[in-house]
């Protein structure tokens, strides 16, 4: 059973913020690191677990499932192409949570076979982050996706502002999870702050 989640979702590209963002009530973050040492990314890891279970917060590894395994995570995020090279069984063998990609149906259709913890929709409206293979979901795919996935709860991605939130919570979206929103942001952690602010009006997710 998927525990409670909040419904603002940060991803962090490192620790930097971390802390500061706990302090501020932030209680789901992935670490997404690209491109840099393994080294690096294992520090960085276990510097994340140690501070999210400091403050109770949940914390979801992105793409490295190994070494979340290792340092003892509780949840791991997987896009498709991840899926093809991730051992489901020794994730859950391991007692980690598992949050899947999807950008279709056909991707749907394959993550539930794989009864994942959470289902991610996106891009929901066009992302700087990184190219895309899809256009923009929209709003409307939520409702779809949410009839299919439910009980299990559904995390919107992709272009997200705090303007936008009202429009994908009530589509049926359970979590709003944002990257470039407050990354960019001239202080991320005030930027954190006003997101949790926005989301602490819609109700945790009653799974
Ligand atoms: C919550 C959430 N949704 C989607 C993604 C994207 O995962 P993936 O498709 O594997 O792409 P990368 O993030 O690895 O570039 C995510 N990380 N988190
Ligand atoms: C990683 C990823 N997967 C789907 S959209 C996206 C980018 C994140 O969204 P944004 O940076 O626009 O908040
Ligand atoms: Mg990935």
């Amino acid at each position: 059973m998927t525990p409670e989640l909040p419904p603002f979702y940060l991803i962090l590209d490192g620790t930097t913020h971390l802390e500061a963002c706990l302090e501020v009530g932030l209680r789901l973050v992935q670490l997404r690191i690209k491109d840099r040492p393994l080294s690096v990314i294992r520090e960085e890891i276990a510097r994340a677990k140690h501070l999210c279970d400091a403050y109770g917060a949940i914390l979801v590894i992105n793409d490295y499932w190994q070494m979340a395994c290792e340092i003892g995570c509780g949840w791991v995020h997987l896009g498709q192409e991840d899926l093809d090279h991730a051992d489901l069984t020794q994730i859950r063998r391991a007692g980690v949570r598992i949050g899947l990609s999807t950008h279709n149906e056909a991707e749907l259709t394959r993550a539930l076979a794989l009864t994942p913890d959470y289902i991610a929709l996106g891009p929901i409206y066009e992302t700087k982050l990184k190219k895309m293979t899809c256009a923009p979901q929209g709003l409307d795919k939520i409702r779809v996706w949410k009839d299919r996935i439910s009980p299990l709860p559904l995390i919107a991605i992709g272009g997200l502002t705090p303007a936008r939130l009202p429009g994908v919570l009530n589509a049926g979206a359970d979590v709003a999870c944002v990257v470039t929103d407050v990354i960019t942001a001239p202080d991320p952690v005030a930027r954190c702050r006003l997101w949790l602010e926005r989301a602490s009006e819609a109700q945790y997710v009653a799974l």
